[in-house]
């Protein structure tokens, strides 16, 4: 507690710019904590809309003030000697940049800003650059947990200068949720430049896997068992409470979003479920609000890592966004509708068969995502440590998931080196064993024409990174046939397996 208020007492105050849902409730959380907060928006309406709010607060120990003018924001964090702490929470991109424009001219040598918002990371370094000559460090943090979190402490990983980011650690260590288990804060100082904005977009791409998986999982209980959704809370509720998706994030909110009813406080005014109100549009991508789960998806091409899972669940999303299209499409192709199935033997083995199949594609997302992580961290030399990413994602983030952190976190301490986690006994042994409950699942769901992209490609993903002889040598031979790519031979020294390398054979399939 000690070491704590030190922390709040060396910054005293700390400055924030965006009062939309984030950065309002980081606003709380950070006066709770005893810091005076400053907080600016370009829209006026903002602050007026969250210093209502700040009236009606209990439990504030720091002042909080409103700016409309960003000279006086600035101004505001004055204070004799020590370095003046920003927090960024602004739409990414365009948004970003245009406010860093209005406040450059107030800033001063030595002012540290936080990116709270998810942005891009080459944006990030490039904003790096700008500040480093003005001698102010920019700090890209990616903050997750969405706005619950941001009100009682999230996930944090923050990449940049490392003395500046040592300097406001204690703070983000205070702030940060702790592992239920350990107490520990879930932030961490992951590494240079945009380091940090870059594992938080892998931990949204992991996200837009298992939000995907979920999804499916729901619709294959609704439409195939026949499960109303009260039945399917309480399964998504046991799942959350023991075994493999125990203490799982976006298992626990399922359970609510399943059985959330319109009625507020008991009343009867409007019955039904909320569930039953939303339609099947995700536009975020669409619409720019939101890029991470694009940019995983884009580096993970870019730099040659297989993430089906993720991409899979991205361009269900992005499919389901243009309803209008898909409307008109669905009148040209006639698919079928996912069927009921009418064959059900053992409804306990079936639902425990998508439990296991659940987790295998959990844990595969997570595979995919350090995958990514590990490949950009040797590329960009940030030494980024995956079993860190683990750590920090064990309370206060969307991709909690308790039984895969402790798999996880373990080994990839040890082994620092660790690129590929499939590689790892333990993990490769809960993909196999939960291989046929997964096969088993998609089969069926497939069989009644169920939506099951990420399910399906999870299925893929672990037979063909598991394979030993793909029909991808038909592939490598129709290349050779018409580009004279070249090939490796079966059997030969140096070229099989040998390095990931073009062969020095070709052969004249068909002369020129
Ligand atoms: N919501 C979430 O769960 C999470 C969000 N984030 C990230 O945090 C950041 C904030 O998100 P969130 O609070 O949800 O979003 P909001 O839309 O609620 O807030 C965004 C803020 O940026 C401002 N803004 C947008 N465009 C401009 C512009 N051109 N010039 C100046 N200000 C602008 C908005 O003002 P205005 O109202 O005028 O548009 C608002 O103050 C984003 O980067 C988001 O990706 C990170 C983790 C979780
Ligand atoms: O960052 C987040 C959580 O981690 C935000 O909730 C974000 O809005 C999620 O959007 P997306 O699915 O597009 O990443």
């Amino acid at each position: 507690m000690g070491a704590q208020s030190d922390a709040a007492m060396k910054w005293k105050r700390i400055g924030i710019v965006g009062a939309g849902n984030m950065g309002s409730m980081m606003g709380f959380a950070f006066s709770e904590l005893g810091l005076d907060v400053s907080i600016w928006d370009a829209k006026s309406a903002n602050v007026n809309n969250f210093m209502k709010q700040v009236e009606q607060a209990k439990g504030l120990n720091g002042r909080i003030s409103g700016y409309h003018d960003i000279s006086d924001f600035a101004d505001s964090l004055r204070q004799r000697g020590g370095r003046r702490l920003f927090l960024f929470s602004i739409t990414h991109g365009t948004p970003a940049d245009e406010v860093l424009k209005l406040i450059k001219k107030h800033l001063m040598k030595g002012d540290i800003i936080l990116d709270g918002g998810n942005e891009h990371y080459r944006n990030t370094e490039r904003r790096q650059r700008a500040c480093q000559g003005i001698g102010v460090d920019w700090i890209g943090m990616g903050v997750s947990g969405g706005y619950q979190s941001a009100r009682h402490g999230p996930s944090m990983s923050a990449g940049g200068n490392n003395i500046a980011l040592e300097e406001v650690m204690p703070l983000l260590e205070l702030y940060a949720a702790k592992d239920p288990k350990s107490g520990v804060p879930c932030v961490s100082n992951i590494g240079p430049g945009g380091s940090g904005h870059f594992v938080k977009m892998v931990h949204n791409g992991i996200e837009v896997g298992m939000l995907s998986v979920i999804c499916e999982a729901w619709g294959f209980m609704h439409s195939g068992m026949g499960l109303d959704y009260e039945e399917i809370g309480e399964i998504f509720e046991a799942w959350n409470t023991d075994g493999e998706l125990h203490t799982n994030y976006l298992v626990k909110i399922a359970s609510d979003v399943c059985r959330t009813r319109k009625a507020v406080n008991g009343s009867e005014a409007e019955d039904g479920y909320v569930l039953d109100d939303v339609l099947d549009k995700v536009v975020q991508d669409d619409d720019s609000t939101e890029g991470t789960p694009s940019w995983s998806i884009m580096e993970s091409a870019m730099r040659h890592v297989s993430c089906p899972t993720l991409a899979a669940g991205f361009y269900f999303r992005v499919a389901s966004g243009n309803r209008e299209e898909r409307l008109q499409v669905a009148e040209k192709l006639s698919m079928p509708d996912p069927k009921s199935f009418t064959d059900i033997k053992d409804k306990s083995q079936m639902i425990e068969s998508l439990h296991r199949a659940v987790y295998c594609a959990f844990l595969a997302s997570f595979c995919q995502g350090l995958e990514l992580i590990a490949r950009a961290s040797i590329d960009e030399g940030w030494d980024i440590s995956l079993s860190e990413c683990i750590r920090i994602w064990r309370a206060g983030c969307i991709i909690q998931s308790e039984f895969i952190a402790d798999l996880l976190e373990p080994f990839l301490q040890e082994n620092k080196s660790f690129t590929n986690a499939k590689l790892n006994s333990c993990v490769g042994k809960e993909l196999q064993r939960n291989f046929t409950a997964l096969k088993d699942t998609v089969l069926r769901g497939l069989a009644a024409d169920h939506y099951f992209p990420a399910l399906s490609a999870t299925l893929e993903y672990i037979k063909y990174t598991g394979g030993t002889m793909l029909p991808t040598k038909f592939m490598e031979a129709q290349m050779d046939y018409f580009g004279a790519h070249a090939y490796n031979k079966p059997g030969v020294q140096g070229e099989d397996p040998g390095l990931v390398a073009k062969g020095p054979h070709h052969f004249e399939w068909n002369p020129a």
